[in-house]
């Protein structure tokens, strides 16, 4: 069986400032991390360049969204060559957010993808159901159609620069966090899907992380699953609380 590095994310979303990000990296940097584990945080995108010079080197930094461009006349758009060029390794793709507050679709997200892994960016693509989508019982086949658009266009030598989050979105913010069992079930049914829709190399070594209303308590059950390979933490990536979880599966 392969072993697949524990991965765990912040994503910071519209939070921070100049001052807080000096004070959470100078925490961060004091914190221990094990080397068996890999940790990215997602700042905005003001804040990427900064992040990456505070933060300790065995961190890396994401950007949390990008353009489907390198450069030109799209006001307001950030490159993936840009957020490379201030310091990210990683860019955080189709978050929920994303998909319903900006109304970005499964193949917007999906030429993001091909884009920031062209410039040589990793990707931690968001993929989850609303509440009234599990409660009809279609939460595989929102995954699948969300997974779908970004398995059309991909190579398969991609997927080993992409970690999937399944952040359901009933768990985001509110603090109504999935049960281990609930991730493990809809994380193996996620493996089982790219076996099938792309091949059993790929599906045995991406790793598929969960996001939604993770913290430093309910992270070391869910960390023992077997198809639990990481965590993707809002709120308390915010917090020194983050290190419990970077240390969730010691
Ligand atoms: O959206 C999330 C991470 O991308 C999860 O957010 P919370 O951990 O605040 O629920």
């Amino acid at each position: 069986m392969v072993s697949r590095t524990f991965w765990v994310g912040g994503n910071w979303k519209m939070n921070g400032s100049v001052a807080a990000i000096k004070d959470l990296a100078t925490t961060f940097n004091a914190g221990s991390s094990p080397s068996d584990v890999e940790v990215v945080i997602g700042a905005p995108f003001v804040y990427v360049h900064l992040l990456s010079e505070s933060l300790r080197k065995d961190w890396a930094v994401a950007g949390e969204n990008c353009y489907v461009e390198s450069s030109g006349a799209y006001t307001g758009e950030i490159s993936p060559e840009m957020l490379k060029d201030v310091g990210a390794q990683w860019v955080i793709l189709g978050h929920s957010e994303r998909r319903s507050i900006l109304g970005e679709s499964d193949d917007f997200t999906a030429q993001k993808c091909v884009k920031a892994l062209a410039a040589g960016l990793k990707v931690a693509l968001c993929v989850g159901e609303l509440l009234e989508e599990r409660e009809a019982g279609i939460t595989q086949q929102v995954v699948e159609r969300q997974l779908d658009a970004v398995i059309k266009v991909l190579k398969e030598e991609d997927w080993a620069n992409v970690v999937i989050a399944y952040e359901p979105v009933w768990a985001i913010g509110t603090g109504k966090v999935a049960t281990p069992d609930q991730a493990q079930e809809t994380h193996a049914a996620i493996r089982e899907y790219l076996k099938k829709a792309i091949s059993p190399k790929v599906a045995e070594e991406t790793r598929i992380a969960y996001g939604g209303s993770v913290n430093g308590k309910n992270c070391k059950d869910a960390a023992q699953k077997p198809d639990v390979d990481g965590f993707l933490v809002g709120g308390a990536s915010l917090k020194p609380e983050f290190l419990d979880i970077v240390n969730a599966t010691q």
